[in-house]
């Protein structure tokens, strides 16, 4: 099957000696790749190039085999760029109207699509008001509608939430799932992990222009994940008991223990745990109850996708923006 991206060593090196490096990754037709990244890592110029925004100085790539800069390549991709700028004198639905004519969609199906995209992006009937009016949010929104007007096969989105509060990020979150269920290929340029942990198949951390690291994320997320309990009424023989009775080994925080007066380390007292998954953070939860001890507080130490990036970069003396 030909891939929908395939690059090899694409480069793309400005002037002042920044861009993006050597970079070879291959997504299949259907996947959802998330592109991961300090701010300056590359990730947009790495977009640009493949949606011909800019050339790249080296290596090559294609697009469902069809060389990027080619009309065959541009006519399967739909893209919401970061820093998005519509016609403010226009309408939502004439800036729809505007893509659709650029990208060949006919009148008939334009009047289908336009309203439903409006409609699916949460813009509804604010479509007839003018961009100058809308918040940055709606114009987000806009752009991820306009990036979808063609029924592109796959859809580049650099940073699709930015702008979008907790609510509008939950929406676009379903869009992407909706596009990925029907089988079209995401690119997602992202921050969000919990937007990259819920649609994403395969990820890339880009660092200094340069690939870092690459994960499948179902293997990712199967990783362990360290929980912190705080209890009162703390007990080592409760402590032995509930190590005993679920196999798993919980310890007090060694980061606490010692730190408080004797009387309070008694009184609350942080137990820690990796845990394969929350159903087992429920049962300890549950265990330590029933032990009559008080559960004051559980914390999810950090995400999976927030570790697997985190320690990636950690200790980098260069993170991000080169110097
Ligand atoms: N046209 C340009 N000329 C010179 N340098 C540029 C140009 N565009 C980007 N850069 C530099 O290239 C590097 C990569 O920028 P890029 O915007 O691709 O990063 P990014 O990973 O998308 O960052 P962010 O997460 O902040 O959006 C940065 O150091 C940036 O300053």
């Amino acid at each position: 099957m030909t891939a929908a991206i395939h690059t090899e060593g694409l480069t793309k090196q400005f002037s002042n000696g920044r861009g993006c490096r050597d970079v070879s990754i291959t997504v299949q037709e259907g996947e959802a790749f998330g592109f991961l990244g300090p701010n300056g890592a590359g990730k947009s110029t790495f977009v640009k190039m493949l949606v011909g925004l800019t050339y790249p100085t080296g290596g090559s790539a294609s697009i469902f085999g069809h060389p990027i800069h080619s009309i065959e390549a541009k006519g399967q991709i739909g893209y919401l760029p970061e820093l998005f700028r519509y016609q403010e004198w226009l309408t939502g639905e004439e800036v729809m109207k505007l893509h659709a004519k650029l990208c060949g969609v006919s009148s008939s199906d334009a009047k289908r699509r336009i309203p439903e995209l409006l409609d699916e992006v949460g813009l509804g009937s604010r479509g007839k008001g003018k961009v100058k009016d809308y918040s940055k949010g709606m114009q987000q929104r806009l752009g991820l509608a306009a990036a979808l007007v063609s029924d592109p096969k796959l859809i580049f989105l650099d940073e699709p939430s930015s702008a979008l509060d907790p609510v509008g990020r939950k929406e676009v979150r379903s869009i992407l799932q909706r596009l990925k269920a029907q089988g079209k290929t995401i690119f997602l340029n992202s921050h969000m992990l919990e937007d990259v942990e819920a649609v994403c198949d395969q990820i890339a951390l880009l660092n200094n222009g340069e690939i870092l690291r690459t994960g499948d994320v179902g293997s990712v997320l199967q990783q362990r994940i360290t929980y912190r309990f705080k209890v009162g009424g703390y007990t080592p023989v409760i402590l032995t008991w509930l190590q005993e009775e679920t196999g798993i080994e919980i310890q007090v925080d060694s980061k606490t223990a010692g730190s408080l007066p004797a009387s309070q380390e008694q009184h609350s007292t942080w137990l820690v745990a990796e845990l394969d998954n929350e159903e087992q953070a429920g049962w300890i939860n549950s265990l330590i109850m029933e032990q009559g001890m008080t559960l004051y507080e559980v914390n999810r130490v950090t995400g999976k996708l927030e570790d697997w990036f985190l320690t990636a970069v950690s200790g980098l003396s260069h993170r991000g923006e080169h110097e």
